[in-house]
């Protein structure tokens, strides 16, 4: 590895970007670090309780009340998304007791604070549920703040890694950024049925050539067992990202559910946690590692592995809480600056086992700092260099080691370097036009899908698509609107679920793209669509007033998104009765978060 020493100097965009960051977060992150000095100044958490807090506190805690009651050791928190729902967060029942074994063995204790919600994407997807599921981030920021608000806790250990999990707790942890933060992965599930393959049988069971048992097959034949679906989508952006971001330990994002390994990295991380408190001295609160180059260099990792656009929404949010303001303009200013350098499904074929064993998180980081494109001396949970991320870690003789990552890709259908990238920029493009502003992830798109110009068909909501699909209705180029479907009008939800039927059209040959105020998975692909779209059309925004027929384009190239037709402007918008959105499945809960839900653009908090 080029030592910190011999970097190159930082991109000049990245620096540019960075300061511009910087500087239009000035104020709101100066008060953000007083306020988290002051709480870190105010000495250790236990201090401020009374005995009878304390009492409390430690009552169901066993042999552990003693050094608890002492107070000299650090007691470290744990926050978990353990759920049976969600296959990646399943490993998490046994991390509990693992942790405070693990920090027993180090004088250390922990306790959970608290559990916060996890709603699986894949469950939800194409159900009513999905409609929480944007607003489930912000209630696990909250729940996760309940949990810390105890405050008996020197660190805090986070066990989530899907869809809003990673990024409700980031706001959760920049909020008590006064105290160190750790986040636990629990990995990939081992390798299943391709993606590309169940991705077949579910448009053979759109078109009727086989039936749900043969699907199901499929399905159980891909999600298969515990840990994190292998597709690149959100969860696993978010893996990168916790590593780019220095939240992780280096190289544990992807290391198996299971293993020795991946036992061996969760007992490390517990314990890092308990040395950087400020108890010790390597005092590393969160607030200091998440800063304005921690987040830029999560951008740089977004663009050059196509991540998901769900991130689009979720890092402004998860920065805000740490006082820093991103805009979507940070977003196209790294990405034209970062090639993509990795094609794991649904940018390509391979899944995200292929691609860790292809050189995985480690190749990309030393690449990238070789070229200048991270910020070098980041400070991380680890350390103050990113060059610490080029490391991987392995078990020799049963000790846990780090030793240096591939300096090449093991396979360059994967995985290349900055010079050799699949495309010049990143994955994501953002667009705007007489349609409002919207995003589109073009790294899964063939470059011939990239300008769409045709007839708008327009719907309010994803089953009349599949309806008018079944009715044979799509018969030429169209460009398929799907409104009222924004953060206001019912909780912005994946409409995932039409790109079986979207994939099928395109594959007759029609040029097809979809155009949506809500958003896809990070699993969807190869359609071609513009998502995100701002103003929603609850707020009158422009694509309230398309009718069907008129000529919509959508240029991933030029980056615009346009209705052709004269004077489309000028009608009014549609105002559909959207009531049943707001009761059944839990949504009569949500009506103040549509309520006080802010725009795409700016992340869709109801909280921040
Ligand atoms: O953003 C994401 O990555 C998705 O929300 C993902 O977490 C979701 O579960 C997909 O729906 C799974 O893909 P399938 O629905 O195709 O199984
Ligand atoms: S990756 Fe998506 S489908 Fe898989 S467990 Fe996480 S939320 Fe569920």
């Amino acid at each position: 590895m080029t030592e910190p020493a011999n970097l190159p100097p930082l991109n000049a965009t990245l620096a540019r970007v960075t300061e511009r960051i910087r500087a239009r977060s000035a104020a709101r992150r100066a008060d953000y670090l007083a306020r988290i000095d002051a709480a870190a100044a105010a000495g250790p958490a236990r201090a401020h309780l009374t005995c009878g807090n304390q009492a409390h506190a430690y009552a169901a805690m066993g042999a552990d009340q003693d050094a608890l009651a002492k107070g000299r050791a650090p007691n470290v928190g744990i926050v978990t998304a353990y759920n049976d729902m969600l296959s990646a967060h399943a490993p998490y029942g046994d991390y509990p007791a693992l942790i405070k074994e693990a920090l027993r063995e180090i004088g250390a204790t922990a306790q959970v604070a608290g559990g916060v919600p996890a709603m699986c994407d894949g469950v939800t997807q194409g159900q009513p549920g999905m409609e929480l599921s944007l607003f489930s981030r912000d209630v696990i920021a909250l729940a996760a703040g309940v949990a810390l608000s105890h405050n008996t806790f020197d660190a805090a250990l986070y066990l989530g890694i899907c869809d809003k999990i990673v990024p409700g707790l980031i706001m959760a942890a920049a909020t008590f950024g006064h105290i160190p933060a750790v986040f636990l992965p629990s990995g990939p599930m081992p390798a299943g049925l391709p993606n590309d393959e169940k991705a077949k049988v579910r448009q053979q069971f759109a078109t009727g050539e086989v039936g749900r048992d043969k699907l199901m097959e499929a399905e159980m034949a891909s999600y298969h067992a515990p840990g994190t679906c292998t597709f690149y989508g959100t969860a696993n952006t978010n893996q990168m990202l916790m590593e780019f971001m220095g939240l992780h330990l280096p190289g544990s994002s992807f290391v198996n559910p299971g293993t020795d390994l991946r036992q061996s990295l969760t007992v490390a991380g517990a314990k890092r946690a308990a040395e950087i408190t400020a108890l010790g001295n390597s005092f590393r609160p969160a607030g200091r590692v998440l800063d304005e180059r921690a987040f830029v260099n999560g951008l740089v990792g977004l663009m050059a592995t196509g991540g998901s656009t769900n991130l689009v929404l979720h890092l402004p949010a998860m920065a805000r809480a740490a006082g820093i303001e991103l805009d979507l303009e940070d977003f196209d200013d790294i990405s034209s600056v970062v090639p993509l350098m990795a094609k794991v499904y649904p940018n390509g074929l391979a899944d995200v086992n292929a691609f860790h064993a292809a050189g995985g998180l480690q190749f990309l980081i030393r690449h990238l700092l070789g070229a200048g494109l991270l910020h070098a001396d980041a400070t991380t949970v680890w350390g103050d260099s990113m060059a610490d991320y080029t490391k991987e870690p392995k078990l020799i003789d049963g000790a846990l080691t780090w030793v240096e990552g591939p300096e090449n890709s093991l396979n360059d259908k994967i995985l290349r370097p900055v010079v050799e990238g699949f495309a010049a920029t990143g994955g994501l493009k953002q667009l705007a036009g007489n349609l409002g502003r919207g995003v589109i992830k073009v790294s899964a798109v063939a470059p011939e899908r990239h300008v769409i110009e045709a007839p708008a068909r327009v719907f309010h909501d994803q089953e009349a698509v599949k309806t008018a699909f079944k009715a044979g209705e799509f018969t030429t180029d169209t460009v398929v609107v799907v409104r009222f479907q924004g953060p206001q009008a019912n909780g912005m939800p994946e409409l995932h679920s039409l790109t079986p039927t979207l994939s099928v059209l395109q594959e007759r040959g029609l040029k097809v793209a979809l155009v949506t105020d809500g958003r896809m998975s990070g699993a969807s692909g190869k359609v071609p669509a513009a998502i995100h779209v701002s103003p929603e059309g609850t707020c009158a925004g422009p694509i309230a007033k398309l009718v069907d027929g008129d000529i919509v384009r959508l240029d991933a190239v030029a980056g615009t998104l346009d209705c052709l037709t004269e004077g489309f402007e000028t009608r009014a918008p549609a105002q559909p009765d959207l009531s049943a959105n707001t009761h059944g499945m839990g949504r009569e809960l949500f009506e103040t978060f549509r309520r006080n839900v802010g725009p795409a653009t700016s992340g869709a908090s109801s909280v921040l």
